[in-house]
C-alpha cells in the first residue's frame, strides 16, 4: 500500500516525531511525500520516501495525481492553518481529490494516529 506524508514547515517536527514513533509500521508501506518533507523524514528516520516536488512547486498536485490514478491510497498531511501558503489552491485541490476518490486523509496528528492504526490493521503491520 502506498501512502503520502506531507507537512507544512511549522508542522514538520510533529510529522517527523509521528514517523519516528511509527517507524516500524511505516516501513511496511510504500511512502511518498512532498520534497522537503520527504527529505527531512529520510534524514531523521530510516524510512525511504519517494520525493515529489516541494509543495509550493507542485508537489501537492503530483500527489493529487496519484490519488486520481488510484496509486496513492492514503494521505497524512499535517497542515499549518495559521500561516498563509502561496500554493493554497494546490492544497485545496489535494484535499478535494481525496474526497472525490474517498481516500483516507488525516490533516492533524490525532486523526493521523487513527489512520495509521486502521491502515496497519488492514495490512497486518505491527509496531
Ligand atoms: O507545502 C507543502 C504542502 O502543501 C509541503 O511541501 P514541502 O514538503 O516541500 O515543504
Amino acid at each position: 500500500m502506498r501512502i503520502a506524508l506531507i507537512a507544512h514547515d511549522e508542522k514538520k517536527p510533529d510529522l517527523i516525531e509521528f514517523a519516528q514513533n511509527h517507524e516500524a509500521r511505516l516501513k511496511q508501506f510504500d511512502l511518498i511525500g512532498t520534497g522537503t518533507t520527504g527529505k527531512r523524514i529520510m534524514e531523521e528516520t530510516d524510512l525511504e520516501v519517494e520525493r515529489k516536488a516541494s509543495g509550493p512547486y507542485g508537489g501537492d498536485m503530483m500527489i493529487g495525481a496519484e490519488v486520481a490514478e488510484g496509486t496513492c491510497e492514503a494521505i497524512i498531511f499535517i497542515r499549518d492553518v495559521l500561516t498563509a501558503q502561496p500554493h493554497e489552491p494546490d492544497i485545496s485541490a489535494l484535499l478535494r481529490i481525496c474526497d472525490v476518490h474517498d481516500v483516507p486523509l488525516a490533516t492533524n496528528l490525532s486523526s493521523a494516529e487513527h489512520v495509521i492504526d486502521g491502515l496497519a490493521a488492514e495490512i497486518g503491520a505491527d509496531d
